[in-house]
């Protein structure tokens, strides 16, 4: 297809919401549209986008396939950009969960395909699709057994990691579809096909199951990266028959490459004027489709601060290890992405936002007292007793289980008291006095989740001082300023922290995927394709496209920051985190 004026959309399914944006081949962002399930889908009663159930936690399908449609109207709507030159369209989406088909789901889609399947809404066409109206939810931590048998079939964590790139996660789709056959089996038995929820998008718009992709695969603690195929071993969890052609069958082919997989159905056209010829590229994972916003060097991190919070690298070295995970890239075939994720992100933050603006009688869901408060606040809490020792705080906010470390739901003060910064510290549970509830918590929460990534990122960056070269922030939290700022200052302590001058990262980068897929398979010559690097070159300019608006800092906060011995505080972080259950 060639179109004058190429565009391009990029869809992000995540926890809370459905965003869309459409860019052109420079990768300028011409229009974005949002759906926030809480509030524009209010019929199907969730809460921050999920319905939780003690330790089980899932999402209404069907949900998602209203915010389908209502995405492509409100963009269509908007009239900002021609439908008719929408090229390509890839996604990313929150991982891990999974979509379960039944034996309609075939013919079901492919009536997409008719010039009338646009006279009913994708949730009431696609009814009768599913084997399960539900999917597991990232967040979910109900699988400890299956985890248990996932490690044990291939000799432990480490060897799992050593396989798939990640140990067992509760939240991991091989451990969720064990659950589903072990204590659904009616589910299972009806499910023909398992989509993740990115080639779950990707099939609606196409119109029939479209396979799951290099990168999304790599959440499933199924797929090894050293050989890139299925684990025959993990796979016999699901199937014990000699050649596992059911549970290959339910999960299909994986995508290796970022070509077009199909054209748009006409229920897309037909509704919302899009191009017949507009092609579906394969959808990667919320945290890929993120690495693919900007150009990233080696120990560049971005630092997502969306639902979850994560820390993400790009790196060329296959060195996995339980503490965190390693994907491959969702495009470059020599690269990985190694990602930490914590459970615990904005959803935390907000409760003590909450709590702060109830002591201060403030009714609505402003981030303001909490900013006040946090620019107002000392690092660490830090404060000099007579006797000379010096007393820090640190917090732990887990309101849901954490994924890092793995602890059910708990919230933890401590006060390090630090004699001449000797190590040999005593950590004391918080009491009446010392710490002031909600206010303290303020600061404490954004340093200790900016301590644990800094922590951990260690053992993947390859600097002297063990520092990312750069930390980008993105995602929902990345508007507040002040929450960035503080981050930094743990993160990066000198200089060097950034935020994207772009809306929403992950939508771009599913964007930016959609040109490159496209501009791939319309470059017959193979040796003029661009690598993803060369794609960057001419469509990014860092000085226009980063900002770093914290960097005047306040002269004796700064001076607070760098004198603070950030080894022996890492350590005594390590410690209290250590006796959380
Ligand atoms: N100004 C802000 N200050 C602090 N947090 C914010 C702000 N704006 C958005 N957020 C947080 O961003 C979260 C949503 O992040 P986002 O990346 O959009 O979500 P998702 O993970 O669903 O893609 C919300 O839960 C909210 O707490
Ligand atoms: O579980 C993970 C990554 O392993 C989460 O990062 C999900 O992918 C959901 O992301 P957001 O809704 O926070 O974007």
């Amino acid at each position: 297809m060639t179109q004058n004026n190429p565009l391009y959309i990029g869809l992000d399914l995540s926890t809370q919401q459905l965003k869309a944006a459409v860019i052109n081949q420079n990768l300028q962002t011409l229009d974005i549209a949002k759906v926030e399930f809480e509030v524009d889908l209010p019929k199907y009663k969730t809460k921050k986008g999920v319905y939780q159930n003690g330790k089980e936690i899932v999402a209404p399908v069907a949900m998602w396939l209203d915010a389908i449609d209502l995405v492509f109207e409100r963009l269509s709507q908007n009239k900002r950009v021609d439908m008719s030159h929408i090229q390509g369209i890839s996604g990313a989406c929150q991982q891990h969960g999974t979509v379960f088909w039944n034996d309609k789901a075939a013919n079901l889609l492919n009536g997409l395909t008719q010039s009338n399947a646009h006279k009913t809404s994708l949730a009431e066409h696609l009814a009768e699709s599913l084997a399960w109206k539900l999917s597991p939810n990232w967040q979910d931590h109900s699988t400890e057994e299956e985890c248990q048998l996932f490690e044990a079939t291939v000799g432990g964590k480490n060897q799992l990691a050593q396989l798939t790139g990640s140990k067992a996660h509760h939240r991991f789709s091989g451990p969720q579809i064990l659950k589903v056959k072990r204590r659904m089996s009616t589910v299972y038995e009806a499910t023909k096909r398992i989509s993740l929820v990115s080639s779950f998008v990707a099939s609606v718009l196409a119109g029939k199951l479209l396979n799951i992709e290099r990168s999304d695969v790599c959440g499933m603690n199924l797929w090894d990266i050293n050989t890139q195929g299925w684990n025959e071993d993990l796979l016999a969890l699901l199937d014990s028959s000699s050649d596992k052609s059911d549970i290959k069958k339910k999960l299909g082919p994986i995508e290796m490459v970022n070509r077009p997989m199909a054209s748009v159905s006409k229920y897309f056209v037909n509704k919302y004027g899009l191009n017949p010829d507009c092609r579906i590229l394969p959808f990667t994972g919320d945290n890929s489709g993120t690495i693919l916003s900007l150009p990233l060097e080696a120990n560049d991190v971005i630092v997502s601060l969306g639902t979850s919070t994560t820390a993400l690298v790009v790196t060329e070295n296959y060195a996995p290890s339980s503490i965190y995970h390693i994907f491959n890239h969702p495009i470059d075939p020599k690269s990985y992405m190694g990602m930490l994720c914590y459970c615990n992100g904005s959803l935390a933050r907000e409760m003590v936002r909450d709590q702060v603006n109830q002591k201060f009688k403030i009714s609505d869901k402003s981030w303001d007292k909490f900013n006040e408060i946090s620019m107002n606040g000392v690092p660490l809490g830090l404060s000099e007793l007579e006797n000379g020792a010096i007393e820090y705080k640190l917090g732990f906010y887990f309101p849901l289980g954490e994924i890092i470390p793995s602890v059910s739901p708990v919230t933890r003060r401590v006060v390090i008291n630090n004699k001449d910064n000797h190590t040999s510290a005593v950590i004391e549970n918080i009491k009446d006095g010392k710490w002031q509830i909600p206010t303290d918590d303020v600061v404490a929460i954004l340093e200790s989740q900016a301590l644990s990534i800094r922590m951990r990122l260690r053992s993947m960056m390859t600097t002297t001082n063990k520092l990312p070269q750069r930390v980008y922030f993105v995602g929902g939290a990345s508007n507040n300023d002040v929450i960035c700022k503080i981050m930094a200052r743990v993160l990066k302590p000198n200089e060097g922290s950034y935020k994207l001058d772009m809306a929403d990262a992950c939508v771009i980068g599913a964007a930016s995927k959609a040109v490159h897929g496209c501009e791939i398979a319309d470059t017959k010559d193979s040796s003029k394709q661009p690598s993803w690097n060369e794609f960057f070159k001419g469509r990014w300019n860092t000085e226009l496209q980063i900002v770093e608006p914290w960097k005047s800092e306040d002269e004796q906060t700064n001076i607070t920051y760098q004198s603070i011995n950030w080894d022996n505080v890492l350590e005594q972080f390590e410690l209290a985190e250590a006796q959380l259950k």
